[in-house]
């Protein structure tokens, strides 16, 4: 399977900039993810690469062939790319049975009859839905109709699988299924993948890398790990999981600690942050499952930060508690498994869980 490669592309809607320059490759066989708020030009990203829209800058190559190239005027016709697309509305063709909306790729490019019928059970079976095969879209479930639209696209093995928001019209539990069979069959394919979506956990669980992008930029490309355990920006750590945003100034920097006096009152060592000057004014991020409240009293004071906290509010949401605290001047979200935090006075976070950046306006950071 081959690599797509995406340089330098530019999108302009009426005079609004809608891709600013976006470069990245998509490896051999990879599940890859566009992950970013509403509006920040994930599905303008794929339409280009599918060819539903025209960039003003930049090019889009697949292995030798040029998709598109602004410099020289090189533009591939959508059919022409031999791509796979599942979008939301699955659209499939309520007048054809399974199989003959599975055909109708296959006859559009001239595959004879036996072997359509091979292509079409294989497909079929890839999803699990080989014994339907006879039925019309309306007596299939919204999950059964999203294979069958994800069969109809793998069917005449295209280069390339787009795929922009498939699972977003399923209910939860669906969606979980879904995920766990996409993931399995994509693997399985082993087909070059592109996934849009604004869902976090969606990307996490399935990507082998994603893309974080945000007003027709990329903030971050990288593995779901290094995505959510070193967040290139505070934007980043904002959009994927939940992170606490505390300001203060860089007071000391040692061998192994950047230390950082907080706004309001504490100090925080955090991993040292090479780039940090003292006195330079910064903003730490630290997720909330690494305020530890109900192991305050018991964490070791030299590898923790231990510092004075006021229980706001608590929560209990299923598996564990959600807890509001006031720690200097800041409110701070932290998450527990007991109940038992009325007497903390206290919250430990280990240095390593504190990530440092450059003063972040926190206002922008609650808007991601
Ligand atoms: N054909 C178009 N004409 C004008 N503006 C458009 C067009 N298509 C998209 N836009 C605008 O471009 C921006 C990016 O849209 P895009 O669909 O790429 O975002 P997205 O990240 O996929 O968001 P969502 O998750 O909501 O689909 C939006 O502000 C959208 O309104």
């Amino acid at each position: 399977m081959p690599e797509l490669v995406i340089d330098g592309l530019r999108k302009r809607f009426g005079g609004n900039t809608i891709l600013n320059g976006i470069s990245l490759t998509v490896r051999d066989g990879e599940f890859f993810t566009l992950l970013g708020p509403s509006g920040c030009g994930k599905s303008t990203t794929l339409n280009c690469v599918a060819g539903l829209e025209r960039p003003d800058g930049g090019s889009i190559r697949v292995a030798d062939t040029t998709f598109v190239d602004h410099a020289t005027g090189a533009f591939l016709e959508p059919e022409a790319r031999n791509l796979g697309l599942v979008f939301q509305s699955y659209a499939l063709w309520p007048h054809m049975t399974i199989a003959g909306n599975l055909a109708y790729p296959l006859k559009i490019r001239r595959v004879g009859r036996a072997r359509q019928r091979e292509l079409i059970d294989d497909a079929l079976d890839n999803v699990g839905m080989k014994h339907l095969r006879g039925r019309y879209p309306h007596q299939l479930s919204g999950g059964q109709q999203q294979r069958v639209a994800l069969a109809r696209a793998l069917v005449y093995a295209p280069s390339i699988l787009l795929l922009d928001e498939p699972l977003s019209n399923l209910d939860a539990q669906l969606r979980d299924q879904a995920r766990a069979w996409l993931k399995r069959l994509q693997a399985q394919v082993g087909i070059t993948t592109v996934y849009v979506t604004h869902d976090q956990i969606e990307a996490l669980a399935l990507s082998d890398r994603i893309a974080v992008m945000k007003d027709g930029d990329m903030l971050q490309v990288g593995t779901p790990r290094e995505i959510y355990e070193t967040p290139a920006t505070p934007e980043v750590a904002a959009f994927i999981g939940r992170c606490n945003f505390l300001a203060g100034t860089v007071h000391e920097q040692t061998d192994r600690h950047t230390v950082v006096a907080l706004a309001g009152d504490g100090r925080l060592r955090t991993a040292r942050a090479a780039w940090a000057a003292v006195g330079d004014r910064v903003t730490v991020a630290v997720r909330s499952e690494n305020v530890l409240v109900d192991a305050a009293g018991a964490a070791p004071s030299d590898a923790y930060n231990r510092l004075d906290a006021e229980v706001l509010a608590s929560a209990y949401v299923g598996a564990r508690y959600e807890h509001r605290l006031r720690v200097g001047a800041s409110t701070v979200q932290a998450e527990s498994v007991s109940a038992d935090v009325a007497e903390a006075a206290s919250v430990a976070i280990r240095p390593e869980h504190c990530m440092v950046y450059p003063a972040t306006d926190q206002g922008e950071l609650a808007g991601v």
